[in-house]
């Protein structure tokens, strides 16, 4: 609804998904985009993939095809088939490198472990690398989430962000990592592209991006506009083909992060409970959210959810490291 009252007032650019732009076409009175003279395409390779395809022939069946089009993307697609849809007469195409690439001041690893223990060696790396911010991508929502909570378990001030979260909780758990309030965030690919957060010096790849062409825009979210970074990629004895394949489409052999098996061998016992309490927490919250909705509605976040820590032998394991222009009107929209 309030976003349907600022459209009335005909702002000169939006900013949207392809989804809710529909919404809005189909149903806010009096929006049209009959008169449109730019349209951008962000993210353009992923804008004109498949999953996007009946609402971008929409759009593109409204707008006006006298009209100018920019296609941006870290990985633009080469498939013509695809470009054709985006109905672009007379081209041009800019690119800073040939190839996909990633920048120099990105040091980039690779660690291979068993896939048991890939929770013990992440919290040894959190703990070697302690102080920095981390952003940690997780293949599924679940995944996200449980070890977020696993991370806390140990007094790592972590925070998940993803799909199956309110777009309130969404923009409160970027928030309190912007403010370096949490110095970890467990995401899945929502947060792989478009982020810009300066302050992260760290990407671990938890699990290997199974789309290549992901490790680019996910390590991407470090070392920005000439700071450098650091990321670090898990391969376990399932991911060796899928990790090939990256270090073939970026052109690199990726070095080895040192780690010491002793050492994370360690930490078996401690990591073994605190991933006992978070299975019991995601138990937990299912649980809660299969009864009626009350109280603070914060069922998607992990930090009212903390019942079961408390119960976290000893205490935390580790020190919590602190770890418009003027006449041009804008209106987001997702
Ligand atoms: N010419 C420039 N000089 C200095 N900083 C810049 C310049 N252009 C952009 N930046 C900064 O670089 C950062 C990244 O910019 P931006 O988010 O536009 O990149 P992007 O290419 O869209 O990234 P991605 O698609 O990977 O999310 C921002 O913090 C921005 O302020």
């Amino acid at each position: 609804m309030s976003q349907s009252l600022v459209l009335a007032k005909k702002p000169h650019i939006v900013i949207a998904t392809p989804g809710r732009l529909i919404d809005h076409m189909e149903n806010t009175k009096g929006f049209s985009l009959r008169a449109l003279k730019f349209l951008v395409m962000d993210e353009a390779d992923r804008i004109l993939n498949m999953d996007f395809e009946t609402e971008v022939d929409k759009i593109l069946k409204v707008i006006p095809r006298d009209r100018r089009t920019f296609l941006f993307s870290a990985t633009m697609t080469k498939k013509v088939q695809k470009l054709q849809r985006a109905a672009l007469k007379d081209p041009v195409k800019c690119a800073v490198s040939t190839k996909y690439s990633t920048v120099d001041k990105l040091q980039q690893y690779y660690v291979f472990i068993p896939a048991k223990y890939k929770d013990c060696y992440l919290v040894s790396i959190i703990n070697e690398l302690a102080g920095n911010s981390f952003i940690i991508f997780c293949s599924t929502c679940n995944s996200a989430q449980r070890v977020a909570l696993l991370l806390r378990n140990l007094g790592i001030t972590a925070i998940p962000l993803h799909g199956q979260m309110s777009q309130n909780k969404r923009l409160g758990a970027l928030n309190k990592f912007k403010s370096k309030s949490r110095s970890v965030l467990l995401a899945t690919d929502v947060a792989s592209r478009g982020l810009d957060i300066p302050h992260v010096d760290c990407v671990i790849n938890y699990d290997i991006p199974t789309h290549s062409k992901d490790y680019i825009h996910r390590v991407g979210r470090t070392a920005r506009a000439g700071r450098s970074g650091k990321s670090i990629t898990f391969v376990t004895q399932y991911d060796v083909e899928l990790f090939q394949r990256i270090e073939t489409l970026i052109g690199k052999k990726l070095p080895a992060f040192p780690t010491q098996e002793e050492e994370v061998m360690m930490l078996v016992e401690r990591v073994n409970e605190a991933q006992r309490f978070a299975r019991l927490e995601m138990k937990e919250k299912g649980e809660k959210r299969k009864r009626p909705r009350g109280g603070d509605g914060d069922e998607d976040d992990t930090e009212q959810s903390s019942g079961v820590r408390k119960k976290v032998r000893g205490g935390f394991f580790f020190q919590k490291t602190s770890i418009k222009e003027k006449s041009i009107q804008m209106q987001l929209l997702w």
